[in-house]
């Protein structure tokens, strides 16, 4: 047995209990480290359908609004002042592996290293497939160096460059996306306050309006000791006004692991934010990219700019995006096929459709059939290695 994993988990849930949670003495924690998914909850008994499994006191959510940081001088400010989830990193960079932290258990029992693609240093075995573009170590890079840094060196009494560095940034960053919530739970007179906020603000852009209806971004411990696993989600958060309550929503039996949902996220998501994927996930899909599409359908007597013409059109219609999806079903997407003839018309042909302003039918043809052959093949040709390769390794 290793005892340091299991004082982790029980110094956690003992810290819990003492901040007032709730937790059923139907589930315990279960060493899932041999199946590669750390530590999850499993039922010691037989759980109905909508039992309580535990309930987390809005005082135990670690955000910028319960963080040390935010309390001190000047730091609401600064933090205001940040978007997306720098306020929060910023705040677990400061407290994350402070001793007088209130969440002090809690982070102990966190991983400080990461399986997700942010953190490979050889990439080739992920070549051609949908993650490639979407790791974003990058602009996460960037954020530290344009975002981040400037707060650091403005504030060498709360922060030490040599501490919190950018290792630490992507520590915080990667638990925020694999750990955090958005708590849901709308107070009416914190709603009041903070449109009228808004009024005053003029600062009514869709971008702060979609972050506000998302919620307040914040860790919830033990709602994220939950494992996921596609098709067998047994339990739910609910965002309740006492606090976020962990229900079942399935019988579960004993022995059976409690599963949260991450959502019904393909491989290339499940890969990119939490560092696993699904052997067999129904929400899995292909993105063949809208650019290759067209390069390789693109009628003879297409030039720049009647390429530049369909685009407009077949985004006009609604059929065009970046990317077309093929998803588990296999099907091509109508909107490909359409795409395939708008491009494949020859410029007459075209010029009338815009002209009546109707897109052609997606009707298979021998030559529609022989171009998606064509894009397909070319989609293939992405992967460095073969299916049968990749599977054995
Ligand atoms: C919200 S946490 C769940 C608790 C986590 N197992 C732990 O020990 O801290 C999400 C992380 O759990 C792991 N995980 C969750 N479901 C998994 C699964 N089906 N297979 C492998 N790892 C999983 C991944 O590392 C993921 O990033």
């Amino acid at each position: 047995m290793d005892t340091t994993f299991e004082k982790a988990g029980s110094d956690f849930w003992s810290w819990l209990i003492d901040n007032k949670a709730t937790i059923s003495n139907a589930i315990t924690f279960k060493d899932y480290r041999n199946e590669n998914a750390g530590r999850g909850v499993v039922a010691t008994q037989d759980i109905k359908e909508g039992e309580e499994l535990f309930t987390i006191p809005r005082s135990l959510l670690f955000s910028t609004k319960t963080a040390q940081l935010a309390k001190k001088e000047d730091m609401e400010d600064v933090l205001a002042e940040l978007d997306g989830w720098s306020p929060l990193i910023l705040c677990m960079m400061y407290e994350l592996d402070r001793e007088d932290s209130l969440w002090k258990p809690y982070f102990d029992l966190l991983p400080r290293t990461f399986s997700t693609p942010m953190f490979w240093t050889d990439l080739k075995p992920l070549e051609g497939t949908d993650v490639m573009n979407k790791i974003g170590k990058q602009e996460a890079d960037q954020c530290y160096d344009d975002q981040i840094v400037p707060i650091l060196k403005a504030h060498p009494a709360l922060f030490d460059l040599k501490v919190h560095n950018k290792e630490l940034f992507h520590v915080c960053g990667s638990l925020i996306m694999a750990y955090s919530f958005h708590d849901e739970y709308k107070d009416e007179s914190a709603a009041e306050t903070s449109s009228k906020k808004q009024d005053n603000d003029d600062s009514d852009s869709e971008d702060e309006e979609e972050e506000e209806d998302q919620g307040l971004l914040a860790m919830v411990p033990m709602a994220d000791m939950l494992n996921h696993k596609t098709g067998y989600n047994n339990a739910r958060l609910f965002h309740e006004p006492h606090g976020l309550v962990m229900k079942s929503i399935k019988p579960i039996t004993k022995g059976m692991q409690v599963y949260n949902t991450y959502g019904d996220l393909c491989n290339a998501d499940l890969l990119r934010k939490y560092g696993f994927t699904d052997e067999n996930n129904p929400h899995d899909l292909c993105e063949i990219d809208g650019e290759d599409v067209m390069n390789l359908t693109c009628s003879d007597d297409t030039d720049d700019e009647l390429k530049e013409e369909k685009i407009a059109f077949l985004m006009d219609e609604g059929v065009m995006d970046d990317y077309f999806v093929i998803d588990a079903d296999h099907e091509i997407p109508p909107e490909m096929v359409v795409a395939v003839i708008v491009f494949g018309s020859p410029r007459d042909a075209f010029k009338k459709m815009v002209a009546k302003e109707k897109l052609p039918s997606p009707k298979m043809t021998e030559k529609v059939e022989q171009a998606l052959q064509t894009i397909l093949k070319h989609r293939l040709s992405k992967y460095g290695t073969s299916l049968k390769v990749s599977l054995s390794l």
